[in-house]
């Protein structure tokens, strides 16, 4: 393949970008979104009997018999197969992850006292039930699966989930069922895409119905969530994976290469943009992601060479820094990795991005593994209201006030006040000066 293959946007003598540039494939869901209604509306019908008809039919499930339910021989098993040293990165992967959500985790209540004796305060309470979802398709992932299920159980989410679809043959992956039980989550069903989602809005004979579900997702799991927002919380938007690569010139080139290809190699609909303000780096990373691809494993140098090829990702040359910052900003990757001179004193220029490595020792696959914040973040511009997975995505807070008898009648009289201006008779006849009071209150 020529140099020519990958996508190069010469935006150094020109000023601002298109907005093109800054569109996902999830941009348009609209073939997606008339895709899934029938499956949606077939799951809520049929429920199991659905979910095992997609299982083979979207799936590709040739065993002649699945449960939906993962079962405790199937987790034994996983456990005999996964060899020692992946083991041993899931479990290192979740002590640290355990060790940041808990860290993140909210007080059980906070009270003040806004005036003497008007107390008021928040409680911060788990969901009832959540679902995480674990996409499985272009990949298996439990790392996916620590960075739900681990935030949900520091939560302590009563009924906790995880939905996932089947392999070939019927299992659920080996690593996933490792990351589950050494976290504590029993319940894993077998099935994906919008299936899964369905099933977890409605509930079947054997998945139940929960309030929300967490997770990324491929196309069809983004549109069923959006789909189904009535009833169930669809979480954080979190679609194809997507990276910016931010430099000056002070980055080497290869280097830049190897970390732009990570989140391009997850498939044909992820985004990834080097953004530099280096003509060197721009050329260099050119070259260079030549010869990476050339020494990788074919499936992933062709997603990767898809989406640096496309109109979804490659490099973009800017005239200077300013406007790589300027463009990052206006684009909000999921992740964002800088690689310059001062990478600390550039975090402050970043606005929205889900996530920021900083420096050339802290690539992208680290953050999608091993190091403890979150690695479920907003996709596709999102990241500019949104925040990544966390403890508060699994909690909801309750807030609560109690006024003393002292204190009562200065409120009431501002209330009053209020619901007269707005028209509502019943709200200030409530709190006018005939109130009735318990004796003791009146004391
Ligand atoms: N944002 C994040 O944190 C993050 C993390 C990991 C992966 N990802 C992204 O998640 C996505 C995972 O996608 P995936 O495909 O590997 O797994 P997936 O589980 O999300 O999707 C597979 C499911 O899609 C459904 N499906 C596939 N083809 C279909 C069709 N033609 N019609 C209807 N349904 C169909 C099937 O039901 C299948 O179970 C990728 O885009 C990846 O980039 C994001
Ligand atoms: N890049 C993904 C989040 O966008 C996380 C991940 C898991 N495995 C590989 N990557
Ligand atoms: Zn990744």
């Amino acid at each position: 393949m020529s140099d020519f293959s990958v996508t190069f946007h010469d935006l150094s003598v020109t000023k601002g970008f298109s907005p093109e540039l800054i569109k996902r494939t999830e941009s348009d869901l609209s073939v997606f979104l008339e895709r899934v209604k029938p499956i949606i509306e077939r799951v809520k019908q049929d429920g199991d009997a659905a979910l095992l008809h997609f299982a083979r039919e979207l799936d590709g499930v040739t065993a002649s018999e699945m449960t939906i339910r993962a079962t405790e021989e199937e987790f034994d098993e996983a456990f005999a197969v996964i060899e020692p040293d992946v083991m041993d990165a899931i479990k290192y992967a979740i002590g640290n992850i355990r060790r940041f959500h808990e860290a993140q985790k909210p007080e059980d209540s906070w009270m003040i006292e806004v005036q003497p004796g008007i107390w008021a305060g928040d409680r911060c309470l788990p969901i009832d039930s959540v679902a995480c979802y674990v996409p499985r398709g272009k990949g298996s992932f439990p790392s996916v699966l620590n960075m739900t299920a681990i935030p949900g159980t520091v939560a302590g989410v009563p009924r906790l989930i995880v939905v996932t679809p089947p392999a070939h043959d019927g299992r659920v992956d080996a690593g996933t069922l490792v990351a589950a039980r050494l976290i504590g989550v029993k319940d894993v069903y077998k099935c994906g895409g919008a299936q899964a989602v369905a099933a977890v809005a409605f509930g079947t004979e054997t998945v139940p119905a929960c309030a929300k579900i967490v997770g990324p997702g491929s196309p069809y799991v983004v549109a069923a969530k959006r789909l189904l927002s009535d009833i169930l919380d669809p979480g954080v938007p979190a679609g194809p994976s997507e990276a910016i690569i931010l430099t000056d010139d002070s980055v080497d080139p290869v280097l830049a290469a190897l970390d732009l290809i990570i989140e391009s190699e997850h498939g044909p609909d992820s985004s990834a943009w080097l953004v530099t303000s280096s003509r060197r780096v721009a050329e260099g990373v050119r070259t260079a992601l030549e010869t990476h691809w050339a020494a990788m494993e074919a499936k992933r140098a062709g997603f990767s060479r898809a989406v640096l090829g496309g109109e979804h990702g490659g490099i973009i040359l800017t005239k200077d820094f300013d406007a790589a910052v300027a463009f990052t900003n206006a684009y909000a990757p999921e992740h964002l990795e800088i690689l310059t001179a001062d990478p600390m004193a550039d975090l402050g220029r970043i606005r929205n991005a889900g996530e920021v490595l900083l420096g050339h020792a802290t690539p992208v696959t680290l953050g999608n593994y091993v190091l403890g914040p979150n690695a479920v973040l907003p996709t596709n511009r999102a990241a500019r209201t949104h925040s990544p997975l966390s403890v508060h995505d699994f909690m909801k807070r309750m807030s609560f006030a109690r006024v003393s008898d002292e204190a009562y009648p200065e409120a009431a009289w501002h209330a009053e006040r209020f619901a007269r201006f707005e028209g509502f008779d019943g709200h200030a006849r409530a709190v006018s000066s005939a109130r009735p009071m318990p004796e003791v209150a009146l004391r």
